[in-house]
């Protein structure tokens, strides 16, 4: 039974001042890279092993794959990761092309699909100073509910629309053929797949909240059927 295993990255130094993050590319702090650590452990001692990984194009969502599938490097396998690049990009240096042991190597492939929801004019904000001045129930709604969009910004809804069809042209068929699968993105673009695996209402995926640098783990069957929802706290 292939695993599909998901994470969110450690925390940000964003995250660590309560500010909006969305699309902006900050870093992992101190201690969202001890969480990362701490979650490879726990990958390690229950014995998961990773053939293939996907990230969104954000560098704390790469650090915390790459701590991930490092700091205890039986995760991956006896595999060597590395960042794979498209050859389709216009700036492709042939980065890979040294490699020649596909069965050695563990892919990480970056996508924009899977980075944060988009929080539009909101990002840099402080999250407790936009409470006060637009009230604690219009914040929450800019960040739970599923179609209110932050302004300028991206409503889950909108982000369901592009990370769901990428989990299902890209991620689904490693799942499929036997894989074990590691996802590391964001609070929004995670909750926005786990709306689709856990079959969330609405309702229900407004007080879904994700623990920074946790793993989330099921199984998967050759058919796409995810059964068997562990979290590694
Ligand atoms: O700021 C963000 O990008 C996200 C995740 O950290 O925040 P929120 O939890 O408010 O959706």
């Amino acid at each position: 039974m292939a695993k599909l295993i998901l994470i969110r990255h450690g925390q940000s130094l964003w995250n660590a001042v309560n500010k909006f993050t969305g699309w902006v590319d900050i870093p992992m702090s101190e201690r969202g890279r001890a969480e990362a650590t701490i979650a490879s452990c726990k990958l390690r001692d229950a014995g998961y092993t990773v053939d293939i990984c996907f990230t969104s194009m954000l560098i704390r969502a790469i650090e915390t794959a790459i701590v991930c599938l490092t700091e205890c490097d039986e995760v991956c396998g006896g595999r060597l990761p590395y960042i794979w690049h498209d050859p389709a990009e216009p700036d492709w240096h042939g980065w890979d092309r040294h490699f020649g042991e596909p069965d050695k190597e563990l892919k990480i492939i970056r996508s924009p699909a899977l980075d944060e929801r988009y929080y539009g004019d909101l990002q840099g904000l402080n999250k407790a100073e936009m409470s006060l001045k637009f009230g604690a129930q219009q914040v929450h709604l800019w960040r739970r509910s599923f179609n209110v969009r932050p302004p300028g910004g991206e409503s889950l809804e909108d982000t369901v629309k592009r990370t769901v069809p990428f989990f299902e042209a890209a991620i689904l068929p490693e799942l499929k053929a036997g894989k074990n699968v590691l996802v590391a993105a964001h609070g929004n673009s995670l909750r926005s797949i786990l709306m689709v695996l856990d079959r969330l209402s609405e309702e229900a995926v407004a007080s879904l909240e994700l623990a920074t640098g946790v793993p989330i783990i099921y199984d998967v069957d050759t058919e796409g059927a995810f059964t068997n929802k562990a979290v590694l706290i």
